[in-house]
């Protein structure tokens, strides 16, 4: 591992337009504080210095985001298709107009490195462009009717939606939500996640900038502490009648549970545990490269990261040489410094959960192949770990059951393919899976038995605009992205026209 100077004093963020860096939430087409004018921190993980503030909103100001969100409706539904996709290219240009500022503040709150702060706008943009195209092609049937009768299907848009947003993409998450919404002509309250609210906010402003309506998009900030009471005022709310949330499956549940009375549509984009597996007769060197690209995205920070690596016994030893050597060869540090692979966790709860794994697999008679500890040296109030490899692992240790969300790699070592489908399929969670072998009767039929919503097959790089992204079991439902990601923000309306002569 190679770690660049961790004690680096953050660099300054310096933005060509600095108007893009909101303090304020934006509802009714107005940029303003919380009524009780409350404010909330926004630190960068690689130093724990605050370099900004944001309201701290509650449900007072949730309700006037309701308020705006149902007062712009009608008119935003009547917006001809054709209108609704314009505005969506020029929100689309506008982000891509505006990729360095973005992703400068992105990874000032976020701590991912620039290069990838960079890469994480162009996918979010790639979801607005998708759906720009997609806003015309919302298409109804003609139903063959019985004679005097037409029978026809409508589609139409669900109504006021309410997006709450995780921190590990703080520009792509939102935008697959709100690029859907406002396509097929819904209306948009939103709440990004208390770590990463400034990315959020300046893409509110291209909106603003883009032209559209006022009321047709608002967004409001909040604390961990006063966001369960600010988003509820939505969940209470029959007017929004639909929750699209991306973050954990614990409180996607509870979204669930809270938003049952008004029965509202919903899309939950959970938790997941990725088995990875590699098979004997897999390319080793093709699967050292997919799970470098998938496990260290964003510093193992993704929902789609493998949690588990299954190795077949007979290519073990060689496949965790090169994989060790490919995690040591990587770069630690400030998401601006050249080169850097790696930036700091998101906030200390991260770092404590992926050390409490490590020393419990430890203890359970995993072995640190590379890594395996905090970086402390010179990085007072930055939250870095060591990308770490752990050989030896075993279902008894806690990374096994639950999502380490950080740069470790279990590697179990397994003997037969049933038993590791069954063990990939051990689990509550469902979202990706991924496995490398080249043999084509292997590959049809893991493909077929794994239980999840997404699966890499010789691949690490999984995620596009064009798929439908999404999990089964505990990882939720609901699709985003591809020609099935307008459907969570679609009602379908049957009309039986009779009495034809
Ligand atoms: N499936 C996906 O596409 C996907 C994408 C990203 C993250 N995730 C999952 O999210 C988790 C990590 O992200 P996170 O820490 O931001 O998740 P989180 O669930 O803690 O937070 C997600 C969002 O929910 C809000 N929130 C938290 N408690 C809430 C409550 N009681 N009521 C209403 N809103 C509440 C947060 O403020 C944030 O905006 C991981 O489990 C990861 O797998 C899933
Ligand atoms: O963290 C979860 C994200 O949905 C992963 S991806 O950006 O869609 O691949």
């Amino acid at each position: 591992m190679t770690v660049i100077d961790l004690s680096a004093q953050a660099t300054p963020l310096e933005l060509a337009r600095p108007e893009l860096l909101r303090s304020q939430n934006f509802i009714d087409g107005q940029w303003c504080n919380a009524q009780d004018g409350k404010r909330h921190p926004v630190s960068n993980p690689a130093t724990g210095e605050v370099f900004a503030d944001v309201p701290d909103s509650s449900a007072a100001d949730a309700a006037d985001a309701a308020d705006a969100a149902y007062a712009a409706f009608e008119g935003w539904r009547a917006t001809p298709a054709r209108e609704r996709s314009k505005l969506l290219k020029r929100w689309h240009a506008l982000v891509l107009a505006n990729t360095e500022d973005l992703a400068r503040i992105m990874s000032h709150e976020q701590g991912k490195p620039l290069a990838e702060a960079r890469g994480e706008v162009a996918y979010g943009a790639s979801y607005i462009e998708w759906f720009a195209e997609e806003a015309v092609r919302t298409y109804g049937d003609i139903i063959p009717s019985p004679p005097g009768k037409k029978m026809m299907m409508v589609k139409e848009p669900v109504g006021v939606v309410a997006a709450i947003t995780p921190w590990n993409f703080p520009l792509a998450m939102i935008a697959r939500k709100i690029a859907p919404a406002l396509a097929v002509g819904c209306t948009v309250v939103a709440k990004p996640a208390e770590d990463t609210p400034l990315t959020a906010l300046a893409l509110v402003k291209l909106i603003e900038e883009a032209g559209f309506p006022v009321g047709v998009v608002n967004i409001v900030a909040a604390s961990r502490e006063h966001t369960p009471a600010t988003v509820d005022a939505w969940l209470k709310d029959e007017r929004v009648r639909k929750i699209t949330f991306t973050g954990s499956t614990a409180v996607g549940k509870h979204l669930a549970r809270e938003s049952a009375s008004t029965l509202k549509k919903l899309s939950l984009e959970l938790g997941g545990n990725a088995p990875f597996i590699v098979f004997d007769d897999a390319d080793v060197d093709a699967a050292v490269a997919g799970l470098m690209v998938s496990k260290f995205r964003n510093g193992g920070q993704t929902c789609v990261c493998p949690n588990r690596v299954y190795v077949q016994a007979g290519i073990y030893q060689r496949f965790s040489e090169k994989l060790v050597a490919a995690v040591a060869a990587l770069k630690v540090g400030p998401a601006h410094a050249a080169g850097v692979q790696i930036g700091p966790m998101i906030n200390a709860r991260a770092v404590d959960k992926i050390a409490r794994h490590v020393a419990d697999a430890v203890k359970l008679g995993g072995s640190v192949l590379t890594g395996g500890k905090r970086l402390t040296e010179g990085a007072e109030g930055a939250h870095y770990f060591a990308p770490t490899v752990i050989g030896d692992a075993s279902p008894a240790m806690e990374l096994a059951d639950e999502e380490t969300f950080g740069p470790v790699v279990p590697l179990f070592k397994f003997e037969t393919e049933d038993e590791v489908v069954q063990a990939a399929n051990d689990t509550p969670f469902g979202l990706a899976a991924y496995f490398f072998s080249e043999n084509l009767a292997r590959v049809a039929r893991v493909a077929d038995r794994l239980q999840t919503g997404i699966v890499g097959i010789n691949e690490g790089a999984i995620s596009s605009e064009m798929a439908p992204f999404g999990g089964v079991k505990e990882s939720g439902y609901g699709r985003e992205g591809g020609r099935y990601g307008l459907d969570d923000y679609i009602q379908t309306k049957y009309l039986c026209q009779g009495n034809l002569k």
